[in-house]
């Protein structure tokens, strides 16, 4: 049996035996220990305390000993929202919208996800693995544990069978925890662009029952959204999906108050994310229900968007979350570092709000808090170790310098 003990950890970070989704004033608070030691056995973790309470335990003999002074151990991020498996990246869109170019204009001239399904459905399901697994990797060594993948570039039977093989093939190659999410209702292909009952249809009777005999999703999605899925075609989407034991995750309230947060917390959906154009009633709804709010600041950030009202959530006693949206539109980067740096400097998350809404609510958001999220007896060792830093709250305060010394994915070092 492989043994690693992590001594003299300046702080060890989450630390809970036991765990609720968290909402409201909870997230701030973030349970340490100072001068910590830290046992692994396999891929699990096995104990932990302070080096004091290590000096006159019976541990067993590590293999290994990393020596954390100074440095401070997380539970790795838990990115519940993702589009990481697509075919190419958009940086031709992101020079037309610098020159001045709309969202509704670049879509207008074949832009935008149609851009991504069309090159989609041109790739093979080998070049779209080859693809998302460097990505994946990627993002592992900046400190993901879990993530979540959707399908939506597809838009056709074969391409969103596609993405979501694929992503079915990355979980079980990665050592990270992945969870499936069809998102066959991310817009009207063309040809459905008339006749929005068609495409409904064919996500319902053609999509849908493949997904369930292949188990191919573990949740379902649909961007409610103006222009885009109304409320009545979301929900129905959603209850077809639920007919195949597929969970709602809502795309809601990105650009205008869609009615997407009241859809999804009709629906009990996992989560509602997104959540740039919020009201009184949306908040209160939200707040309201058992539905976690999964925020997403990178692609507010990269759309000049006003970035989601965490305070207003949070003070409301909302369930947050935190994630990356990683996607070759809207939020080109899975960087989960960021994420928490860009909560705190521009949402004003406490560094402790920030931290549990990527770990432990990510988690939660994933349903895979039993496993995920904090450092816990028994549950997974992914692991990020810091390089040397003064506090806790420089990890968001000094925004762009990569503070990870090593990620440790089920009990090994990456
Ligand atoms: N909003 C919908 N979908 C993606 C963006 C998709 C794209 O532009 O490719 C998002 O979550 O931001
Ligand atoms: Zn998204």
């Amino acid at each position: 049996m492989a043994a690693i003990l992590i001594t003299n950890i300046k702080q060890l970070v989450n630390v809970r035996e036991q765990w609720q989704v968290l909402r409201g004033k909870e997230l701030a608070q973030l349970p340490c220990i100072s001068n910590a030691y830290l046992l692994i056995e396999d891929d699990t973790i096995v104990s932990y305390g302070t080096m004091e309470q290590l000096a006159s335990a019976n541990e067993a003999v590590p293999t290994e000993i990393i020596d954390a002074t100074g440095k401070l151990v997380l539970p790795t991020w838990c990115d519940s929202h993702t589009h990481l498996v697509f075919a190419a990246s958009r940086e031709n869109e992101f020079i037309d919208k610098l020159k001045g170019l709309s969202y509704a204009e670049i879509a207008a001239r074949g832009g935008g996800i149609l851009n991504s399904a069309r090159k989609l459905n041109e790739v093979t399901e080998d070049e779209l693995f080859n693809l998302a697994w460097k990505r994946l990797d990627e993002l592992m060594r900046l400190g993901t544990g879990a993530i979540e993948i959707k399908s939506g570039y597809g838009l056709t039977v074969p391409g969103e069978l596609k993405m979501l093989r694929v992503i079915k093939k990355l979980r079980g190659s990665a050592k990270v925890t992945i969870k499936a999410t069809f998102l066959g209702a991310h817009t009207y292909p063309v040809e459905y662009k008339d006749d929005h009952a068609a495409y409904i249809d064919l996500i319902i009777n053609e999509m849908l029952p493949v997904i369930g005999r292949e188990q191919l999703a573990d949740y379902i999605d649909v961007f409610c959204e103006t222009g885009f899925f109304s409320p009545a075609e979301t929900e129905m989407i959603c209850k077809a999906g639920m007919q195949y034991g597929l969970k709602p995750k809502i795309h809601a309230n990105q650009l205008n108050l869609s009615g997407g947060v009241q859809t999804g917390v009709a629906l009990g959906a996992v989560s509602v994310d997104h959540l740039e154009t919020m009201d009184e009633g949306a908040i209160k709804t939200l707040a309201g229900s058992s539905t976690i709010g999964t925020l997403l600041p990178t692609a507010a950030f990269f759309l000049r968007m006003p970035f989601q009202p965490a305070r207003a959530l949070i003070d409301a006693g909302c369930a947050i979350a935190l994630a990356s949206d990683f996607n070759p539109g809207s939020s080109p980067s899975g960087n989960m570092n960021l994420v928490v740096n860009m909560s705190c400097i521009q949402m004003k998350m406490l560094p402790e709000e920030a931290i549990n809404a990527a770990t432990l609510n990510g988690a939660w958001a994933m349903e895979c808090a039993d496993q995920l999220g904090s450092i816990s007896v028994g549950k997974k060792a992914n692991l990020i170790i810091t390089k040397p830093v003064p506090s806790l709250a420089y990890l968001p305060y000094a925004f762009g310098s990569n503070l990870i010394e090593q990620v440790i994915i089920g009990g090994e070092r990456l």
